[in-house]
């Protein structure tokens, strides 16, 4: 099966290989190449140049058979591929839900970061295997890979939450993760990220310790 399935679903379990991410039985899959996040990172040219320079895919979707209708609980696998343009580790789109609606993600694979976004304050929930984020209704959210191997996860969210991605476009993320120019010392192991004001310049010194709050 490799598109969603019709309502009334009857009771199935899938199979996760977790070597390739795959799900079977298996409904959509969506790939993101650089060119798919116009806009986004806070380097324009860098961006521009990762595009001309082969186009690389920055993340995929693979979804369950469950598809995206009320009263539905679809599940995707996402994995963001490593990787950092202008400084700014590779991320997701990142989407609001335009009927605002929790949401649950699983850590799977790899080192990531779930920033979330209402508004006015912005939180970063290190994302490790095991690590269950929630994302409460009314937060935005976007997904950053800040490791060195693929990131993925398990997400589990409402079949009429939808997918605005307008949003983030209009009112920004709040923070931004880059890589820190030089890692502090410490306990974490987000000593090598930075996470800085979503409007800072490019250029701007990257100091001070990942910290969350109101940008
Ligand atoms: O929709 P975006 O922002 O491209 O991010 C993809 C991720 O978000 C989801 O759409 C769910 O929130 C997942 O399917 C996937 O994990």
């Amino acid at each position: 099966m490799n598109t969603s399935a019709t309502p009334p679903i009857q009771p199935f379990s899938i199979s996760f290989g977790a070597d390739n991410a795959t799900l079977e039985p298996q409904g959509q899959v969506l790939t993101r190449r650089m060119s798919d996040l116009e806009g986004l990172f806070a380097d324009g040219d860098a961006w521009a140049r990762a595009v001309a320079d082969g186009d690389p895919v920055v993340y995929t979707v693979v979804s369950s058979p469950v598809p995206e209708v009320p009263r539905e609980l679809p599940q995707s696998i996402t994995t963001i591929y490593p990787g950092e343009t202008g400084g700014e580790f590779w991320m997701t789109k990142g989407h609001q839900h335009p009927d605002p609606q929790g949401e649950i993600y699983l850590g799977l694979d790899g080192h990531g970061g779930l920033l979330l976004f209402d508004g006015e304050r912005a939180e970063w929930l290190e994302m490790r295997p095991g690590t269950i984020g929630y994302i409460p209704p009314s937060w935005a959210h976007r997904s950053i890979n800040v490791g060195d191997e693929p990131y993925r996860f398990l997400a589990v969210y409402p079949g009429s939450a939808g997918h605005d991605y307008g949003w983030v476009v209009a009112h920004g993320m709040g923070l931004r993760a880059r890589r820190a120019s030089a890692p502090r010392t410490g306990n974490g192991d987000t000593t090598h990220v930075d996470l800085v004001p979503f409007g800072a310049p490019t250029g701007e010194p990257r100091t001070g310790k990942p910290r969350t709050g109101k940008p």
